[in-house]
């Protein structure tokens, strides 16, 4: 982190490809931001969250998430970057045929840690967050939709990130499960870890108001209204 700054891009444009997808694009993210991207399908909004998380490089312009230098990122630093952001995206999905404690578990050795009751002390703990301690022997599917993506969150909080990275978190829910898994986001950055949300769920903008920023004609437009 520099200062307050989580993710700072300054004139970036973001390929996909040869193909131009988002240009000079301007955009800051500090610690405890709850920020909504919004744009059409194909605007370029998975193209700027890969950017965030390491995923697709800056060829012009310059960018720092969670305090690594995106245009110079070497790919050994990419899995320290990771731990620095919390992911929930819908292809991440929870592993079926392992607990709720086991799926964090594996998470948390395949990101370096070892001591088994600092592994279950933290388990638990980022469980209490997303308030689904009692579910923690529970196998996925025996969890409503909503808990296993409130399990996805608390498995995006095992290491501790700067920001949390969400990309269509409410896709899947009803409108109402929807609104509880925003509010859950909403007091995640108020503790102090930034989120930034895709989305194209306007009811749930409307419901839960806060900056906005769009995708659109290859840029990204900063304080929208909708
Ligand atoms: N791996 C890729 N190779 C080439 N072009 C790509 C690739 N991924 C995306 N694109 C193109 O980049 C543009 C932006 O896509 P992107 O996935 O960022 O949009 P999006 O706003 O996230 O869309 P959606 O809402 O459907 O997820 C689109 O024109 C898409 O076709």
């Amino acid at each position: 982190m520099i200062g307050n700054s989580i993710i700072k891009l300054n004139n970036v444009d973001i390929f996909q490809q040869a193909h131009l997808v988002l240009s000079n694009v301007n955009l800051h993210v500090d610690k405890g931001d709850f920020v909504w991207l919004i744009g059409q399908t194909g605007s370029g909004k998975s193209s700027l969250l890969k950017v965030i998380y390491g995923d697709l490089g800056i060829k012009a312009g310059t960018g720092h998430a969670c305090g690594y230098e995106l245009s110079k990122l070497p790919s050994r630093d990419i899995p320290y970057l990771r731990r620095k952001l919390g992911i929930v995206f819908q292809d991440f999905q929870l592993l079926t045929d392992r607990t709720i404690e086991q799926n964090l578990n594996f998470v948390m050795r395949a990101t370096g840690w070892n001591d088994k009751k600092l592994i279950s002390d933290k388990a638990l703990d980022v469980l209490e967050k997303v308030g689904l301690r009692s579910k923690l022997k529970k196998m996925p599917h025996e969890l409503s939709g909503g808990e296993q993506q409130r399990v996805v969150i608390a498995r995006a909080l095992l290491n501790d990130p700067e920001i949390i990275l969400a990309d269509e978190p409410t896709g899947n829910l009803d409108p109402e499960t929807s609104e509880e898994i925003v509010l859950l986001l909403k007091q995640i950055s108020q503790s102090g870890t930034a989120v930034l949300v895709a989305t194209h769920d306007y009811h749930i903008i409307r419901a839960f108001p806060s900056r906005i920023i769009k995708c659109e004609n290859g840029k990204v437009l900063e304080d929208v209204e909708i």
